[in-house]
């Protein structure tokens, strides 16, 4: 296919190309700086690795299409596209100062000053009313697709999943599948069957909105299946009274407007720009040009964010207990384009343990904004004192799992490291927080995947048609090479870890042994085949997506009798160490249960299995209420005895006299004391289970009453029928 740039056209053929640096790369491309050499012209070439495309080929020659025709300043259009090898190359303007992401991650963490963002807002919503206009839906606009020349030019770009709403057929019935950036995506789009349309975008746009102003999308650290549920379950997301003072009102009002749940009440594209945010939104040459003064260019800024993402994942090697206990808590920031099964996902996260709440997300969010937590993005910006920000691995359709940031050991009593120091002095710019190498957002996952793709890329030879291609592609393993070389062990343990059976899975379920886990009916692995350990393989059942099931899962799933486990006293109960719930746990009798997981890891989970779950949980509440009580009991009885036994009354807590402690009378009113500290920090551990435990009850009972409101529906259709 060939197409004008300007009056002038560009041929489809590869050797007329010469790829320069790699510029970004996303779920299933890499785009590339390159020279159409007949006319000495910059160009970018987003090379779509077709082995990793869901869509089939018409498909993707169709969106280049569409591409090629769109004809607006604020949308990227493709100057031409043909198929190289497993490839397909979209030829396009090149934007010198690539994604509004890639930015933030450079050059501002925390997000952009309201002018530079109503602009960029404004500049993306004319792309929108244009694409709506012509019967577009995006689907997938977010900070990383809206990109920046140095002239300040925006323009929206990546129509990988765009669908035409005029388009018939198989087509229209794609806009029914789960496609895009969960963080990002309309609580219509997350619910199959409920049908969308171009508000889906606004909803979107309103994400995008809030993403550009704290460095990253809400939810973002979340894994995906539960930025599903907190979509669709909790209260928009939104600009904080307090926490976002420094924003003006009709901000706060514009975001409102786009992120309601209900698509209809969403404005229209064209009557959003009629707002008065952007009534005032500065010209981009005035408020956007400013952003990139004194940075590098764009080509060292991914590379340095690539080194950054190398040296985390060996980071995350280390073997200090410290950091995989930090990187369990931390794990899952962002995630980014992806496409799977939405049926899946949904059973599985009705499934979900759900360890955290929305609050989680609010202290997070007040803690970034201390003092403290900005030293320790100066310190992610260290390579030597790089923090664990990500842990990438490819899933099986392109899903990132990743491990999030840890806050690094490097501060001394002013709250820096002086690695930071150095670091902050060297790239403070304008005022802003330079940290070439903090992110808190999706690409990074981008970026470490691309190096897990890399070898991929180059055994499939999309690039090595065509003398000129030959040249760049081995100029590109040359540089590769070195880079492999010079961080051979950081490599390796990037390979390493992309096999671990991680934690950082999002679906999985703590791995811990725990009454707890009682309560979640499914252990999910790692997530992924190459991630299961040898012992998971060899107790495989089922791997469907990026889920598995092994026979370890099927105890999980057992059910406990309620009457099988009398309340009994603590010195009765066969009590034994387990890893949580303070230190003890009831050894529950189990019993088979009719329903095997399989069916429980499927769509259809009958209510009454999950009644039994949540039975069982609540069971589990119960039992740990009773145990804290009979402790209690057995304290104050043996204190009694005690008390008779010695004539005396039962000791008192140490009370302090003239500066001095007071030693216990006796050795066993010492023992006493220890006993009661020690079931006291019990009894604090198992209070906090506890309202973690009804929080996840309540939480599986509104996933109830889902489920029994859709078999009502069913069965009413039936009837109805
Ligand atoms: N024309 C361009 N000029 C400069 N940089 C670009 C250009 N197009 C894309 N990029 C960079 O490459 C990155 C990946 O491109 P793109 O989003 O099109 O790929 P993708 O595989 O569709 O990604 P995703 O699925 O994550 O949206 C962008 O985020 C941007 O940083």
């Amino acid at each position: 296919m060939k197409r004008m740039g300007g009056s002038r056209s560009y041929s489809a053929n590869p050797s007329d190309y010469k790829l320069l640096e790699e510029v970004g790369y996303g779920a299933s491309a890499t785009v590339y700086r390159a020279i159409y050499i007949p006319f000495n012209d910059v160009v970018a070439i987003k090379c779509l690795d077709l082995d990793r495309c869901n869509s089939n080929l018409d498909d993707i020659r169709r969106e280049a299409q569409t591409m090629s025709l769109i004809d607006h300043p604020n949308v990227i259009r493709a100057y031409c596209s043909f198929v190289v090898d497993r490839s397909l190359w979209v030829v396009m303007p090149f934007m010198s100062e690539g994604s509004c992401l890639h930015l933030m991650k450079i050059a501002y963490p925390e997000g952009f000053e309201e002018p530079a963002i109503g602009t960029i807002l404004k500049e993306t919503l004319k792309a929108l009313d244009y694409l709506h206009r012509q019967g577009h839906i995006h689907r997938d606009v977010k900070a990383g697709n809206i990109l920046l020349d140095n002239d300040g030019t925006v323009k929206l770009a990546d129509f990988g999943v765009s669908a035409c709403m005029f388009d018939s057929g198989d087509r229209q019935r794609s806009r029914n599948t789960f496609v895009g950036t969960p963080c990002w995506m309309a609580p219509e789009v997350l619910q199959p069957g409920s049908g969308y349309n171009s508000k889906a975008d606004i909803w979107s746009f309103g994400i995008t909105a809030l993403e550009l102003a704290h460095g990253h999308a809400p939810f973002s650290k979340y894994p995906p299946m539960k930025v599903l549920l907190m979509t669709i379950q909790n209260a928009p997301p939104g600009l904080d009274y307090d926490r976002d003072k420094k924003f003006s009102k009709s901000f706060k009002e514009m975001v409102a407007m786009c992120l309601v749940k209900d698509q209809t009440k969403r404005p229209t594209a064209e009557k959003l720009l009629k707002h008065s945010f952007f009534k005032h939104a500065k010209p981009p040459e005035l408020s956007l040009k400013k952003l990139f003064t004194d940075l590098p260019p764009l080509w060292n800024r991914v590379k340095a964010l690539q080194l950054k993402d190398a040296a985390q994942l060996a980071l995350k090697k280390m073997p200090s207990a410290e950091q995989e206990a930090l990187s369990q808590s931390e794990y899952q920031r962002g995630v980014s384009a992806w496409n799977f099964d939405i049926e899946d996902l949904k059973a599985q996260a009705s499934l979900v343990r759900d360890d955290d709440d929305i609050h989680e997300c609010k202290d997070d969010e007040s803690l970034k904004s201390s003092p403290g937590h900005k030293a320790a993005a100066y310190c992610e910006s260290s390579l030597g004192k790089l923090n664990l920000d990500r842990e990438v691995s490819l899933v099986e359709f392109g899903g990132p799992r990743s491990v999030d940031s840890i806050q690094p050991d490097c501060l001394n009593e002013t709250g820096k490291n002086l690695d930071c120091d150095r670091v902050e002095k060297g790239l403070r710019k304008n005022g802003s927080n330079i940290d070439v190498m903090a992110s808190t957002s999706e690409k990074d996952v981008d970026l470490a995947k691309a190096k897990a793709v890399k070898p991929r890329q180059t055994q499939s030879g999309p690039l090595t048609t065509g003398p000129v291609l030959n040249h760049s592609s081995s100029d590109r393993v040359r540089n590769s090479e070195r880079f492999e070389n010079e961080n051979l062990p950081a490599n390796e343990k990037v390979c390493q870890v992309h096999k671990a059976p991680s934690f950082s899975g999002p679906l999985m379920l703590p791995n811990r042994a725990s009454a707890n886990s009682l309560s979640a009916p499914i252990k999910s692995s790692g997530g992924f085949r190459e991630s299961l350990d040898e012992k998971s393989k060899a107790n495989l059942v089922q791997i469907k997506g990026r889920f598995s099931v092994t026979s370890e899962n099927l105890d999980l799933v057992k059910d406990i009798p309620l009457s099988s486990v009398s309340r009994r006293s603590s010195q009765t109960s066969p009590l034994r160490k387990s890893a949580s719930v303070g230190d003890w746990m009831f050894e529950s009798k189990q019993v088979p249960i009719s329903q095997s997981p399989k069916d429980l890891t499927n769509g259809n989970v009958p209510a009454s299995i999950l009644m039994t779950n949540l039975q069982n949980l609540f069971q589990q509440t119960s039992l740990q209420q009773d145990l804290i009580v009979n402790l209690l009991n057995t304290l104050q009885s043996a204190e009694a005895v005690d008390a008779s036994q010695n004539g005396k009354l039962p000791p008192l807590p140490r009370s302090e006299s003239n500066g001095n402690v007071e030693t216990p009378a006796s050795e066993r009113e010492r023992l006493l004391l220890g006993k009661i500290t020690e079931l006291q920090s019990r009894m604090m551990n198992l209070t906090d289970e506890l309202t973690a435990e009804k929080l996840k009850h309540d939480q599986l009972q509104q996933q109830l009453r889902f489920v029994s409101g859709v078999e009502e529906n069913g069965i009413r259709r039936e009837v109805d029928a």
